[in-house]
Order: C-alpha cells, then structure tokens, then sequence
C-alpha cells in the first residue's frame, strides 16, 4: 500500500465519437468502506464504470488516469486491469440462471493463478451452502451475494459495482445492502445506487454525477442532510430515490 487512497481516478474523459460522455472525472476510492457514485439517469456513472476499466463505445476513447495503489493502469487492456485487482459486477450480474451456484463460481474461476474460494466462502458462507442450487432460482439477494462472490474468486482488492438493488422489491433491497455492507468490511467498493436509503446506510463518501462531470464530491451524511442539495443535483427529496429508467 502507498498510503494515498487506493484507487485514484483524475481527468477521466470517455469519449463516443465528437461526444465526451463524461470528462474530467476526479474521485478517490479509500482501501475501506463504500463510495457511492451518484447521478440522475444518463448522468455518466455507468460510463465512469467502464471507463475505470479502459472500456469506451465503439469508436470512442478514455483518456486520463487511473492508479490502483499507486500503479497506473490507463493505457493497460481491460483484462490486465481486472487481473490487477480491479473486479467488475456489472448491472445485469452476469450470472447463468440455468446453472448451479458452483457452475457458475467455476466459470469465474481466474486464468491465471488460483481460485480463492476461502475468501469466496468466508464473505457469502450460504454460497457454500447453496452449491447444488441453480442461480435462476435464488432471491434477488442471493442472485446479488453470487455475483459479487464470483468477482471475489478472482483475487479483487476493490470492486465496481453497477446498481446492485435496480429493480428489486423494498425488501431485497434492505438484503442486498446487508450483503453489500458485509462485503464492505472484507474489499472496498465503489457503488452506483440510487436507492439513497441504501446510499445512507452503506456509504461513507458520494460522488455526485451532473450531465457527465464530478458535481459534488463529500461526506455522503453531508449530501443526505442536505434535502435541498440532493433535491438540486439528484431531482428528488433525500427519502427517495432517483427515477429510474423503464426497462
Ligand atoms: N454506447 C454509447 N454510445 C453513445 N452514447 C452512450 C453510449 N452509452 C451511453 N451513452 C450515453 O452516455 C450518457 C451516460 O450514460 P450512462 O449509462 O453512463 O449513464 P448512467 O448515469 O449510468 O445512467 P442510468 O442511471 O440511467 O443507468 C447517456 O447520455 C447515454 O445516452
């Protein structure tokens, strides 16, 4: 460890085509806790995600830096950053609802080097538990613990994390935050969320988004007592949540 933050993100710009997507991005993740990434829909998180990991549309770029403890990755492929520590859930969770739990940890198994299922097992021991089950057929919580368990096998020091709690039930989302916050105390995360109940209970820091650029940048208690503050950058009162968009 450098003793700085573990990932530094500075002047990430994620181009498509003439467009910038979002420019000049500027965030911290420290090596504990939870920081939310937040912003109304189409404000850039996803898009900040991805470019974390040198991933741009078709025909676009990413420009700019990203140190993972102290290390630059910018310029590597996607691959050699993920294999540097940097794991990905995506939105859709990735997960084959088909196979069984241990089929689909097996095909997340890493290429190179050993597979660290005790850690896997330590964070999420149900996952264990649940080996024989098929994904498919596990709650929206559970779904959540074997995605995030599957980006553990791979040996990640901090994670990416897309919208975990879209579009599940009040009461899996109180789940998936209870996973996320156990999680949190074995790797820390950056979160997109925009369930600010989720946000309040699970972060330390936010990073707001605004058409693209770093917005507000805090304490994440500042912005949630702040109904006036969350009402202008994220459009809706501090007991709710963002709009999402209809899928
Ligand atoms: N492949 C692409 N080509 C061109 N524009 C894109 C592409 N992907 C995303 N965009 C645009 O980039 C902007 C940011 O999108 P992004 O998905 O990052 O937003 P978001 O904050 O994650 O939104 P949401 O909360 O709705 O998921 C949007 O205006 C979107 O339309």
């Amino acid at each position: 460890m450098t003793g700085g933050p573990l990932l530094a993100v500075r002047d990430l710009t994620v181009t498509a085509g003439a467009v910038s997507l979002v420019r000049d991005i500027a965030l911290d993740v420290p090596a504990k806790g939870v920081v939310a990434l937040l912003g109304r829909n189409g404000a850039g998180k996803t898009t900040t995600l991805r470019g974390i990991l040198g991933l741009a549309p078709r025909g676009g770029r990413v420009t700019g830096s990203v140190c993972l403890d102290g290390g630059e990755q910018a310029g590597r492929l996607t691959h050699q950053i993920v294999r540097s520590g940097i794991g990905y859930v995506a939105e859709n969770r990735g997960l084959f609802g088909a196979l069984t739990v241990a089929e689909n940890l097996r095909l997340a198994e890493p290429r190179h080097g050993e597979p660290d299922y005790d850690r896997v097992f330590a964070v999420f021991p149900e996952l264990k538990d649940r080996a024989r089950q098929r994904a498919g057929t596990m709650s929206g919580g559970q779904q959540q613990m074997l995605a995030l368990g599957r980006v553990l096998l791979g040996r990640a020091r901090l994670l990416l994390v897309d919208e975990p709690t879209k579009g599940l039930a009040p009461k899996i989302v109180t789940e998936v935050a209870e996973v996320l916050a156990h999680l949190a105390e074995a790797v820390p995360i950056l979160l997109v969320e925009q369930k600010l109940a989720a946000v309040r209970r699970l972060a330390r820091t936010a990073v707001v988004l605004t058409d693209g650029h770093v917005a507000f940048t805090g304490a994440a208690r500042t912005l949630m007592e702040d109904p006036e503050l969350v009402r202008s950058l994220l459009g809706v009162g501090s007991a709710g949540h963002t709009r999402e968009v209809a899928s």
